[in-house]
């Protein structure tokens, strides 16, 4: 297929989950890589967070709009500090993904969360459903730097039925619908593989939802 004249390939993974490989362009990329860092470096910082049955999550996280930790959003951290806000310019990305990804125009609930997740080299996340959302608006997934194994499954089980996708940097995944509770996760990342003019050593990976709560 000739991307120039058609744009990039959209990737049916599931019903209700896409896969649009190299949906953002490389100054998109890099523009969003220098808001993570001033995402992450605000007042509200990053958190590797501790798991109810012990351990602590190997992604740092920082959350927009609504804090999460498992399992369930507020707006405050456990320490009083105030979430940050949602930038708009992520609920307008996530409009034109879901769109993208499903070819109609987006009628759903407003997007007002994102969670940033970094990964170096040895980070990874379990299987696992989204579902502390009450809206039903499609997951927006999207990848920057490394390169990740991801794993999408079925919203029965953590295990099989699933399939390992390979995301990419400039790489989105949208997942509703039907796969809006499917269980999924990142078995691993590939190190060394972020293209080193984007300058990002380890992936980003910006998932981004409607919380469907009001204060
Ligand atoms: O890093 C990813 O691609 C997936 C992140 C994820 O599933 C989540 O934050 O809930
Ligand atoms: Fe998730």
């Amino acid at each position: 297929m000739d991307d120039a004249l058609f744009g990039p390939p959209t990737v049916p993974v599931a019903p209700g989950a896409v896969h649009l490989p190299g949906w953002l362009t490389p100054d998109t990329q890099a523009d969003l890589v220098r808001r993570c860092r001033e995402w992450a470096s605000g007042p509200a910082g990053t958190r590797r967070h501790p798991m109810p049955r012990g351990g602590v999550m190997s992604v740092s996280m920082t959350s927009l709009g609504w804090q999460w930790a498992p399992y369930s959003y507020s707006r405050t951290l456990p320490d009083g500090t105030p979430v940050q806000p949602f930038p708009d310019l992520l609920g307008d990305l996530a409009r034109r993904a879901v769109e993208a990804a499903y070819e109609a125009p987006y009628e759903g609930d407003p997007y007002d969360v994102a969670l940033v997740n970094f990964y170096d080299a040895d980070a990874r996340m379990g299987m696992h459903q989204d579902r502390d959302e009450r809206s039903p608006a499609p997951v927006v997934s999207l990848s920057l730097g490394d390169s990740c194994v991801f794993r999408f499954g079925n919203t029965e089980t953590r295990t099989r039925p699933y399939t390992d996708v390979e995301l990419r940097s400039g790489d989105l995944f949208v997942f509703g619908g039907p796969s809006r509770l499917a269980y999924h996760g990142v078995p691993r990342t590939r190190p060394g593989t972020a293209d080193p003019a984007l300058g990002l050593n380890g992936r980003l990976n910006i998932t981004i939802r409607a919380s469907g709560l009001r204060d």
